[in-house]
């Protein structure tokens, strides 16, 4: 292990596996510090056994304060612990998000981040295959990460594109071309079955560099800093301090962790360290603000006609999902139901094991939360806050998002072929304030929390338009922390960009 390095990563997820890859072809000495440890678990390659790896050694298992607005309830928030981070544990759903996303970060002040900037990255970063996909990039540019439909079709699935259609939606057979809207089979990224991830597409295939060092098991405590410039990073692995030097740090710790180990470092809002005894480096009262994301809320059908079978190995549980404005006049859609072909029961739920689950999705939150430190030890409780449901147009896109799945699961495609029957809101649920009420009750992560560390150039923002920390030299943040505003879908693509993007103003 070298002492010194050009440049540490710190976090081998989603982003930060995109930017250790560019800087190793680039020829920067780069030393990756990931907290988890080898991708080894067989359920991560396997579509089909997700759902196993919550909670297991892989999973951070991060949890909410009790949300006031959602029945006092404490939110698991799973996050990827090993390499390939939360990109080892996801969907693999890819959504690029819609123009509007980009442009109005650009418009918030960070110009290069428009749709028309990212579209080329994009373009860069995927490997386009098999059929339904008709948004590739330019010819002749063929990316790193396998960008696939999630087919052949799981029968249920097809038919709840079916039920989507009778209600009035349309088929979109590319969702990632821009337009959104409509009901679609999801582009997911696999190859043959299994997962891919930044992890085995970017950082794997250069391990043996000899510029590049990956520990792993390594948890990054906080950074070195001389002054406002930060010299390098302390780590743990087991009980044992490290520390390793370096020109720049990249923090890709994801959400929770960039802000955590900024926090611990003395770099946040200066009143708040110093209440929890923390000598403050540099006043940066954005750190840890800002946190939102998206919310799902299940929707639970047995059957009674036709049997739904588990998905088989090599199939995702969740195949087909539908982007909806719930009202008028807005500029994007508010809702994304995701489709699965399993019973997705909560702990308080119980059913049959067989059954299907239209997860009714919001995704355009008002809510804003934030992280912050219990006390100053590195061991102290992160106080993880979503205020979820807080702003009651958050409810709204939920509830008319619960109420258009469960009449899809009246149509004839569902109720008719399958003989799909309500387990959950229930059929005793009816009536606005019973649908709201559930919804507080049993609404859950999307997993798309972002916005810790804010993009942009006013007071509150953490990092600027080129990803370097304000009022702190020789600190960039890339990861889904510096978004300011979550995207229109899922949250893996924008964050993959975000990572390609630090590489480039690295190299620049
Ligand atoms: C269960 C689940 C399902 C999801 N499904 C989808 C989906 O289908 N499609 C989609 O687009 N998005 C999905 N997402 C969201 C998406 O995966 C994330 O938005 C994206 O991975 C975020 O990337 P990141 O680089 O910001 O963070 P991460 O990928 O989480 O990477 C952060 C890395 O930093 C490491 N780290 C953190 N703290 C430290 C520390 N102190 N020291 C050392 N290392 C540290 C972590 O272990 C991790 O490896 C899902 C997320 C989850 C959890």
């Amino acid at each position: 292990m070298p002492g010194r390095a050009d440049v540490i990563v710190v976090g081998a997820g989603s982003a930060g596996c995109v930017v250790t890859r560019r800087l190793v072809d680039a020829g920067v000495r780069v030393v990756l510090l990931e907290a988890g440890g080898p991708d080894a678990n067989p359920a991560i390659h396997d579509p089909s056994r997700m759902g196993e790896l919550w909670h297991g050694p892989e999973d951070w298992d991060f949890y909410t304060v009790p949300q006031k607005h959602a029945a006092g309830r404490r939110l698991h928030l799973p996050r990827g612990r090993v390499l390939g981070g939360s990109h080892a544990l996801n969907g693999m759903i890819w959504v690029r998000g819609c123009p509007h996303d980009f442009d109005h970060w650009a418009e918030l002040g960070n110009p290069g981040w428009s749709w028309n900037d990212v579209l080329p990255i994009y373009a860069a970063i995927e490997r386009r295959s098999g059929t339904g996909a008709t948004s590739p990039g330019p010819p002749g540019i063929e990316g790193l990460l396998d960008v696939a439909p999630n087919l052949p079709l799981h029968p249920i699935q097809q038919s709840i594109v079916d039920a989507a259609m009778q209600l009035g939606l349309e088929f979109n057979p590319d969702y990632n071309d821009g337009e959104l809207d409509g009901v679609s089979v999801q582009q997911v990224t696999m190859r043959a079955g299994q997962r891919v991830s930044t992890w085995s597409a970017y950082a794997a295939p250069v391990t043996g560099a000899p510029n590049l060092t990956v520990r792993t098991g390594a948890v990054v405590r906080r950074l070195l800093l001389a002054g406002t410039r930060v010299t390098g990073v302390e780590f743990e692995i087991g009980n044992r301090q490290h520390r390793v030097l370096a020109d720049q740090v990249i923090l890709c710790a994801g959400t929770i962790g960039s802000p955590a180990i900024l926090l611990r470092s003395g770099i946040g809002p200066a009143d708040e360290l110093r209440a929890v005894g923390v000598d403050v480096a540099a006043d940066l009262p954005g750190v840890g603000t800002n946190l939102h994301d998206h919310l799902l809320c299940p929707v639970i059908f047995g059957t009674t006609r036709r049997q739904v079978e588990p998905p088989r190995p090599g199939r995702s549980v969740t195949q087909t999902h539908l982007f909806w404005r719930s009202r008028s006049g807005l500029a994007v859609p508010d809702t994304q139901p995701i489709h699965f072909s399993v019973p997705m029961y909560e702990p308080w739920m119980q059913g049959p094991e067989a059954g299907f689950s239209l997860m009714a999705g919001m995704i355009s939150p008002e809510s804003r939360g934030r992280v912050r430190l219990s006390g100053a030890r590195p061991h102290d409780e992160l106080l993880i806050d979503l205020d979820a449901l807080a702003d009651e147009r958050d409810v709204d896109s939920l509830a008319a998002s619960v109420e258009q799945c469960r009449e899809m699961g009246r149509s004839a495609a569902l109720a008719g072929e399958w003989g799909a029957y309500e387990l959950y809101p229930g059929p005793g649920v009816t009536g606005e304030a019973a649908v709201r009420d559930y919804v507080r009750r049993a609404a859950i992560t999307y997993h798309h929390q972002v916005g810790t560390c804010t993009m942009g150039v006013h007071s509150m923002a953490v990092v600027d338009p080129s990803l370097r920390a304000h009022g702190v030299n020789g600190l960039r943040i890339a990861d889904a922390s510096v978004m300011p505003r979550v995207t229109t879908g899922n949250t893996n693509a924008p964050s993959i960009l975000i990572g390609e993007r630090a590489a480039s103003f690295v190299l620049r």
